[in-house]
């Protein structure tokens, strides 16, 4: 469905009333203790005032885009998805929490969620319509840069948002220990076991072999105890899953003639601020002078996949894994640092906060210093 100027110059005037509100960031312990009391009409005006705030801060930032990035066919695919569920949301702004509305809440932001299921792929794709139409001086790869930060971190918000409404309150069925997608006692342990094991079946896809894991933890408040974290599993497992699959890559490509593969080495630590997962391994290490690299959008050692390559060359992607990565762990005001040692391996330290009360939603929010970074009137 083509969506006309008329439609635009519609939701033009609420893009521009929405956009003028800063996003309300959540922390964990504000999702928890919500999902413990869950009401489902306060959660319906929360909502339907927070969703389209949301999607209006960066729907006004894509609009900002250089003119040839917003032209691609995919940008303006995703355009029309922003533009649609926008429309969708806002239609609720001024109804009662009724039985009926609730329902059809529920059901249009489940129905919103799957229409944006391959925006990150789609965006991507944008992004070397682009690099493959005109050469991409550096200046604006760094707005490229920023703008992706915020768009995927946008998009990281809106889904947890959207999911927590539809679990909470959808059909599906009830997980004990689990307030929607937050886990109340999450194992770090079983999580990086899961995604070793996943990222081992890729490895040994491609190498015919892939490294071992030894897993070790220390919890410093208490000593010898379980380390546990109110945390979102699947977000600790997409980071987890991309570094693993970058190691093992690393180890076998250095050590795929030599028989005996190094293992990766993990070690959890709970301590007083932060609770963290370091992942090392003996893969040969990047220079320091490339590191830096690994966190942009457009720098990856593995030839671009074509939709046939991703399945040839499992470990690799759109080199998005690593910085979108890095994303999910900023979102609850945690983080993602990388120590390599050129010659001999590299650590990825994955960080997150100890306490749920001080994990909050770290949003990005347009305003006139956004603006101003995109060099572009408003
Ligand atoms: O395509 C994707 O999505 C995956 C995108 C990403 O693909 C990569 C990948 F999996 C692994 C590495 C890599 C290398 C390497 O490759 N070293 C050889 C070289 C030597 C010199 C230079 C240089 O001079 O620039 C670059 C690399 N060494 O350590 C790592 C490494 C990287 C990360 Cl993030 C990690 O968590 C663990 C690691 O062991 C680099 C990647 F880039």
């Amino acid at each position: 469905m083509r969506l006309n100027s008329s439609f635009f110059n519609k939701i033009g005037k609420m893009l521009d009333f929405y956009s003028q509100f800063n996003p309300s960031p959540l922390s964990i312990k504000q999702f928890l203790d919500f999902g413990m009391n869950k009401c489902e009409s306060k959660s319906y005006v929360f909502l339907k005032k927070e969703l389209p705030v949301r999607l209006a801060n960066i729907m006004k930032e894509i609009a900002l885009l250089p003119d040839n990035l917003l032209r691609t066919p995919s940008v303006g695919l995703l355009s029309n998805w922003y533009a649609r569920s926008f429309e969708e949301v806002i239609e609720f702004e001024k109804t009662d929490p009724t039985s009926d509305n609730l329902k059809r809440f529920c059901m249009i932001l489940s129905h919103i969620r799957d229409r944006h299921a391959d925006v990150v792929q789609t965006m991507a794709q944008g992004i070397m319509e682009l690099k493959d139409s005109q050469n991409i001086e550096p200046g604006m790869e760094t707005s490229i840069q920023y703008f992706l930060d915020r768009f995927y971190m946008s998009r990281i918000s809106i889904r947890m948002l959207i999911n927590q409404h539809t679990l909470l309150f959808g059909e599906g069925s009830e997980h004990a220990k689990h307030i929607g997608c937050i886990e109340i006692d999450c194992d770090p342990k079983i999580v990086v076991k899961d995604a070793y094991e996943n990222a081992r079946w890729l490895c040994d896809q491609y190498y015919y072999g892939a490294p071992e894991i030894v897993v070790k933890e220390h919890n410093e408040l208490e000593r010898g105890e379980p380390i546990n974290i109110v945390y979102v599993p699947s977000h600790l497992y997409h980071i987890l899953f991309e570094i693993f699959k970058n190691a093992m890559r690393a180890v076998m490509e250095t050590h795929q003639e030599r028989g005996d593969i190094p293992p990766i080495q993990v070690i959890i630590v709970k301590g007083n601020e932060d609770i963290c997962v370091k992942v090392s391994d003996q893969g040969g290490g990047i220079p320091r002078s490339s590191a830096d690299q690994l966190f942009k959008y457009m720098y990856s050692t593995a030839p671009h996949p074509s939709k046939s390559d991703v399945h040839t060359v499992p470990l690799a992607g759109f080199g998005y894994g690593l910085p979108i990565s890095r994303l999910y762990a900023r979102y609850f005001h945690g983080d993602i640092s990388l120590m390599s040692c050129d010659g001999y391996g590299t650590d990825a330290i994955i960080y997150m906060k100890r306490l749920s009360d001080e994990a909050n939603e770290l949003l990005p929010i347009f305003n006139k210093t956004s603006s101003r970074f995109y060099n572009k009137s408003t």
